[in-house]
């Protein structure tokens, strides 16, 4: 059963296009992560869910229900959506306690029922026996895992997340990372979560919808958009690598093709409709290996902690990156091998 689903839909800001007839359904249970760079449109299809904008054209859809179109729109409380903002969003003067219970409080549950809630949600946050703190006794993690706890007390089927981890630390966003994953698994819930952070979209959703520059580029399971992005800015977007040039002879078969790159052949993999001539190949550096037939010359390397990364040119002035355990020195000489790319399809 689809839980969301935007249908053609465009949104307009006077003359600047934010979202430009972007269709996509997710079904229920999913994470869905948007994922793009600044501006590309991802908080408005947020907002257009949560029901605080309307559509300039286009449908959008909970189930078989339509709830937005551009003549009429089903208020936001009739909805039946949480939020989770990266601001938290609690009120200082309530404590931990009563900020989560505001929903039902304001949806007058009977107070037996909400303390039972309340205490459940903080339980599954990690957050027993903070019931009684202020906010502003709490970490920025603490604070944003009650905003998580306020949202999961809603009896809400679908939760919007506006990029919540953006104002915690490394330390904090990985172990909030492991938190939002087990809610989502544990509560069987619906997530939108906005990010630009890579990482965490390939973390925890399983279904990433990259936009660029307001249209949708790709939606699909994280391992297909790492693994064959569908346009070069989602290739540059998701993950690390380089997209070089390269030319093929042959046809595409069974998603494998022939390739010269640099003047040594590879297989490589490439959607069916790969025309021959010159191609666009995307080599990440977990597939570039010592010993093969690509001579390079290294050009610099940067210390990652557990390998280094390389950045090497092909004798064409073509570079690529490769992990190494040990610094190599400038100039350098490497035999390389691809052992794995794929042709970014051409629009
Ligand atoms: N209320 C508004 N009025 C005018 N333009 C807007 C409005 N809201 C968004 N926009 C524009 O629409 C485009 C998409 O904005 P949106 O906030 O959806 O992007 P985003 O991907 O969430 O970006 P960020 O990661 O920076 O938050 C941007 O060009 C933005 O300037």
């Amino acid at each position: 059963m689809t839980a969301i689903a935007l249908d053609g839909v465009s949104k307009h800001f006077g003359t600047s296009i934010a979202l430009d007839d972007v269709s996509l359904a997710v079904p229920e249970g999913a994470f869905l992560a948007l994922l793009g760079p600044s501006g590309c449109g991802k908080t408005t299809i947020l907002r257009l869910i949560a029901g605080f904008e309307a559509p300039t054209r286009g449908v959008v859809r909970f189930g078989a229900r339509t709830v937005a179109t551009a003549e009429a729109q089903v208020p936001p409380e009739e909805r039946q959506v949480a939020m989770v903002f990266q601001s938290y969003a609690l009120w200082p003067h309530m404590t931990v306690a009563e900020n989560v219970a505001y929903p039902l409080a304001t949806a007058r549950r009977p107070k037996s029922e909400v303390a039972g809630r309340v205490a459940e949600a903080l339980h599954v946050v990690g957050l027993a026996g903070y019931g009684e703190r202020r906010p502003e006794a709490l970490s920025g993690g603490q604070r944003q895992r009650v905003a998580l706890a306020r949202a999961l007390v809603q009896e809400a089927p679908l939760v919007l997340c506006d990029e919540p981890l953006a104002n915690l630390d490394v330390h904090l966003r990985a172990a909030m990372l492991a938190s939002f994953r087990r809610l989502h698994r544990d509560t069987g819930r619906t997530f939108v979560y906005v990010t630009h952070d890579q990482a965490e979209a390939l973390a925890l959703a399983t279904h990433i919808a990259v936009l660029d520059g307001g249209r949708l580029a790709q939606l699909g399971a994280p391992q297909a958009i790492y693994a064959a992005p569908a346009t070069e800015a989602v290739a540059r977007f998701v993950g690390e690598g380089r997209i070089l040039d390269a030319v093929t002879r042959s046809p595409v078969e069974a998603g494998r093709l022939p390739v010269r790159l640099a003047g040594a052949e590879l297989m490589v993999r490439a959607p069916a409709g790969t025309r021959p001539g010159a191609v666009k190949l995307l080599v990440r550096p977990e597939n570039v290996m010592l010993g093969g037939p690509l001579a390079a010359v290294v050009r610099g390397a940067t210390y990652r902690g557990p390998a280094w990364a390389v950045e090497a040119t092909l004798h064409d002035g073509q570079s690529l990156m490769l992990a190494l355990p040990a610094a190599p020195r400038e100039g350098d000489r490497l035999d390389l091998a691809v052992t794995d790319a794929w042709v970014v399809p051409a629009i």
